[in-house]
């Protein structure tokens, strides 16, 4: 798929806000011929020749050219989405092939999924949807849905605080945009009976699987299974020994035998945990449609419900990712797991459909 982008660029300070000062930013129009390549702190595109354009007024979030597919960037502690505003629609603007496509970081945008904001039902604000990078659909995602936050206020230029009810695969979701641009989420409560997870692991524990054998190519770990909407396999080492190391694992070699293992009918993603203290964890991950990630917001979240079954923290903790921490309350009053971390855009783009 060939990528024509309009990027804007901010000369001064490359964290500024594109929209903050339209002065500041020179659009940067991409066509094709040879090949450059731009390098960025958080940004890295190649393209063909560059020819420079005088600043248009009009918000880049406004365009609706018929044949593209305008979209904006963002990451949560590295977990990268293109977000597309589908408002107008509840089909998705793309099929899971071209999201594939999209996400692709040799020949295309380069990102974890591809998110959709459309409108709401039952009285929500609004749906979320997102394709993971194999164009297979999860029913949540809490990095995703941070950045879905920022994108909604962007789009319908909100500051300051700001909340959202925002209908996912997983139910009801509440995000809330704080004062200092960090978002808390009501990432509703952990689902743990086995069979809803789902998992074919047999229940230790009432309806739960927790601290249960699970044996991956010859060695056998302890799993606790907890799905957040979507499917989540949480390990704090082989069975017998002590507090995993998670730096010496080799991820593109066991993750995938954790997705795809017969256990789990619906794939999982799988977090390995390593405990600090009782309210500070250390996690990788490697997720199901999209392999090792920087971050993974519904896989924090059940980690620190596995450790809290599991007896490792208390109901608070930090947990350390890859691409940065996120803080993960698991309320004991009404049971919903919180998650807060950042969110932030990281450029503006157009491809042809
Ligand atoms: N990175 C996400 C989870 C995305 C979905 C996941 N790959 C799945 O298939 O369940 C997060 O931050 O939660």
């Amino acid at each position: 798929m060939a990528i024509a982008a309009t990027i804007f660029l901010s000369l001064s300070s490359p964290t500024r806000h594109p929209l903050a000062s339209q002065n500041s930013f020179q659009p940067i129009s991409l066509k094709s011929t040879a090949t450059i390549t731009l390098r960025y702190p958080s940004l890295r595109i190649s393209a063909s020749s560059i020819s420079m354009e005088a600043p248009s007024k009009s918000s880049f979030l406004d365009r609706k050219e018929s044949g593209f597919l305008h979209f904006v960037k963002y990451h949560g502690l590295g977990n990268d989405f293109i977000l597309v505003d589908n408002r107008n629609s509840t089909e998705p603007r793309i099929t899971p092939e071209q999201a594939v496509k999209l996400c692709d970081r040799n020949f295309g945008i380069g990102a974890d999924g591809v998110i959709f904001a459309m409108p709401g039902i039952n009285g929500t604000d609004y749906t979320m949807r997102i394709f993971n990078s194999d164009g297979s659909e999860p029913e949540m995602c809490g990095n995703g849905v941070r950045c879905f936050a920022r994108f909604i206020a962007e789009l319908d230029n909100l500051h300051g605080r700001q909340s959202f009810t925002i209908n996912t695969g997983a139910g009801l979701i509440v995000p809330e945009i704080q004062d200092d641009k960090k978002v808390r989420v009501d990432m509703g409560e952990p689902t743990l009976k086995a069979s809803n997870v789902p998992t074919k692991l047999p229940a230790n524990e009432g309806q739960s699987v927790i601290k249960s054998e699970l044996t991956v190519d010859g060695v056998t770990w302890n799993v606790t299974c907890v799905s957040m909407g979507n499917p989540h396999c949480v390990t704090f080492g082989p069975k017998g020994s002590e507090n995993l190391q998670v730096d010496e694992l080799n991820l593109p070699q066991i993750g995938p035998k954790f997705e795809h293992h017969e256990m789990f009918p619906a794939r999982t993603n799988t977090e390995f945990v390593q405990v600090f203290s009782r309210s500070h964890l250390k996690m990788r991950v490697w997720e199901r449609g999209a392999g090792a990630t920087l971050a993974c917001g519904t896989g924090a979240c059940a980690v620190v419900v596995a450790a809290v079954l599991e007896g490792h923290t208390g109901r608070s903790c930090t947990v350390d990712l890859p691409g940065g921490p996120l803080e993960i309350e698991w309320s004991e009053e009404d049971n919903h797991v919180y998650m807060t971390g950042p969110a932030e855009a990281v450029f503006y783009g157009s491809v042809p459909l």
